[in-house]
């Protein structure tokens, strides 16, 4: 094969492309070789199936027909600068870009690069991976991390971080916000005459039934078991009740999977300036077992 060593900058030079084909074809990745005009010069099977080509197909293609059309000038420009001063940019050093796929999609890749001499041309070989499938499985772990699984609504955890950035964001801009805790009333009888199923599927109507009522500003979370928490950005005291209050009325006239009316306690307050998230979460839930005290069905501001 024909590698003739490193060229006085310490990149790898070869006589031809052929050894340079034969790590391609071996290659893991999708790999190509590009020259200093960016012309495809070669592409192994794999990266004519991640860009949609066949392998030959994409020899003489300028590499910026790989790159979606807003950032094609910016590209041209980094690969001149890159060549001015090539470096090894191994996978794994977090270099992920959105690629342009034959068919007009946009595919997310992360890519290595190392410069190569071929018969004393400089030129760049360059690997790519698809991210689709990781970055949809990021996804959908970062989704089911943050959401209840029963009625898909924010978790505890998720509120919490929630609740944590708007107090700083309210410490550092101003403006207040509310907050809300519900609790279905006598929530175990209705698991104990119709069952836990039925009960799951009143939780998940009662979820919607509070979806509908929000703005989209609003977080609503399931706080645990029966109790819900409601995060109401830019509201004062007076909005937060007439909120809870319009909640308890819903509810009240609300078709439940369960025969009989189902009714829901709020406690409702508002975040003081420089209190802990501890203090704001004590007089919320002190706010809505007042409620339940008072009778259930109702709603208590403190
Ligand atoms: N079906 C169902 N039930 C749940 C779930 N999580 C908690 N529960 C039930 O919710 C009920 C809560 O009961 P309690 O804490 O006694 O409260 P309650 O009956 O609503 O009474 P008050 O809150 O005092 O009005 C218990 O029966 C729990 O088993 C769930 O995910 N699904």
């Amino acid at each position: 094969m024909g590698q003739a060593g490193a060229s006085g900058d310490g990149v790898p030079s070869f006589a031809d492309t052929a050894t340079l084909r034969w790590m391609g074809d071996i290659s893991p990745y999708a790999v190509l070789l590009v020259d200093g005009d960016g012309a495809i010069r070669q592409a192994n099977a794999k990266a004519g199936t991640l860009f949609g080509y066949g392998a030959e197909e994409m020899v003489g293609l300028s590499i910026e027909t790989l790159v979606p059309e807003g950032d094609r000038q910016r590209h041209g420009e980094l690969r001149e600068t890159y060549l001015a001063a090539p470096r090894e940019r191994p996978m794994g050093a977090g270099r992920e870009l959105q690629a342009l796929h034959r068919s007009g999609e946009v595919i997310p890749v992360e890519i290595a690069l190392v410069p190569v001499d071929v018969a004393g041309t400089r030129m760049v070989m360059v690997s790519a991976i698809d991210l689709s499938v990781r970055k949809a499985l990021e996804a959908q772990l970062h989704h089911q991390a943050n959401h209840d699984p029963l009625t898909g609504l924010v978790n505890r955890y998720h509120f919490e971080e929630l609740l944590a950035r708007e107090i700083e964001r309210g410490q550092r801009y101003g403006g207040g916000f509310a907050l809300i805790m519900l609790d279905i009333d006598h929530f175990k009888a209705v698991n104990d005459t119709y069952g836990h199923l039925e009960g799951d599927k009143v939780l998940r109507r009662f979820a919607e039934e509070l979806t509908g009522k929000i703005r989209a500003a609003d977080t609503l979370a399931r706080w645990g078991g029966e109790e819900f928490m409601l995060l109401l950005p830019g509201t004062d005291i007076a909005g937060a009740r007439a909120l809870a209050e319009a909640i308890r009325v819903a509810v009240n006239g609300c078709r439940m999977p369960v025969p009989g009316q189902v009714t829901v306690s709020l406690g409702v307050t508002g975040y003081r300036n420089g209190e802990s998230v501890w203090g704001l979460l004590k007089r919320v839930d002190e706010a809505l077992y007042a409620a339940k005290l008072a009778g259930r069905d109702q709603v208590v501001v403190l």
